[in-house]
């Protein structure tokens, strides 16, 4: 069994944490380095995994790290780390889930020759439904690539993706976009309870709703706009739902929602890594 360690412990490292463990890693060989005590404490608690204040005791022995900070500390983190790993005689696979923060930065901090794979994955991966999109630098090999999936897939889907932008697209598709499932669920429940539902009922009828429909879209031989048409009576009710949203333009507004998340990857890009020189 590899040895992974998660360089921070919050969200992101959790929902990871857990799919690997409900997929039977054992714990002992995860570490995670964290600064923050309760959040330590609540992952030994919760998963009974090694937890570390520093980074180089937790990074001992790791075959993959995964650098789970926010973008805005990567940096500080990632020199941390490189001054860390002089003293280790065998160099880890990192896998970087920081939005926006590119391979030329990751490399210009942790070392050119060191194995990188972009990652974006998502929170449903606590549960074991989680998306992730990944990207590896040139010095990764297949076995490495094979051991940064096999993480991953512990935790949902794995998508491999052909350029490194990309992953600015698929942070904007999957890993915001759980958040925007729960703000049109929210809106559901809502507009539930102004119709008259208890809060309750319109909240269990939206998730079921929301379960019902993801589940036959991805078995189904079908395409979403035709599950869509079947739904859709001519002249009944559906139809009026759909007509108002079509009048409000919903299908722009979620391409500029998407095209923001996209633009802002490559401005955490500007504003917390290192520049590129133009060639
Ligand atoms: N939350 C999400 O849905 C997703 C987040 N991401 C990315 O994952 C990364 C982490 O995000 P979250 O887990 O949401 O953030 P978070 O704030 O929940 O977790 C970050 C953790 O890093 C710890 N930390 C701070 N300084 C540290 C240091 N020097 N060494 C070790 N740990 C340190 C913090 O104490 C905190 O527990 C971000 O870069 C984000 O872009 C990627 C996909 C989805
Ligand atoms: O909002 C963010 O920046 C992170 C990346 C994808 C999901 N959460």
């Amino acid at each position: 069994m590899s040895n992974v360690c998660f360089i921070g412990g919050g969200n992101m490292a959790t929902s990871l944490i857990g799919g690997l463990i409900a997929q039977g890693h054992a714990p002992e060989s995860i570490s995670v380095s964290d600064p923050n005590e309760s959040q330590r404490e609540q992952l030994i608690k919760q998963y009974g995994v090694n937890a570390f204040a520093d980074c180089g005791p937790a990074m001992e022995n790791a075959d993959i790290v995964v650098l789970a900070v926010k973008p805005q500390v990567m940096k500080d983190v990632a020199l941390m780390i490189t001054t860390a790993l002089k003293g280790f005689a065998k160099q880890p696979l990192f896998v970087s889930i920081a939005a926006g923060i590119n391979l030329f930065s990751l490399q210009s901090w942790l070392g050119e020759k060191q194995a990188i794979v972009r990652c974006m994955p998502n929170t449903p991966s606590l549960i074991q439904l989680g998306a992730s999109g990944l990207f590896a630098n040139e010095q990764t090999s297949i076995v490495q690539k094979n051991l940064a999936e096999t993480v991953l897939k512990a935790a949902g889907i794995v998508q491999w993706v052909q350029s490194e932008a990309e992953i600015d697209a698929v942070t904007a598709v999957s890993g915001s976009g759980p958040a925007y499932y729960f703000l049109f669920m929210e809106a559901m429940i809502d507009a539930g309870v102004e119709l008259g539902l208890s809060r309750e009922t319109a909240s269990e009828l939206t998730m079921q709703t929301a379960i019902g429909a993801a589940h036959m879209a991805k078995q189904s031989d079908v395409d979403v706009a035709e599950l869509r048409r079947r739904v859709t009576s001519p002249g009944g009710t559906t139809e009026q739902a759909i007509n108002t949203f079509e009048s409000a333009h919903l299908r722009d507004i979620v391409k500029a929602a998407l095209a923001a998340a996209n633009r802002r990857s490559g401005e955490l890009a500007q504003l917390l890594g290192e520049e590129e020189p133009s060639s």
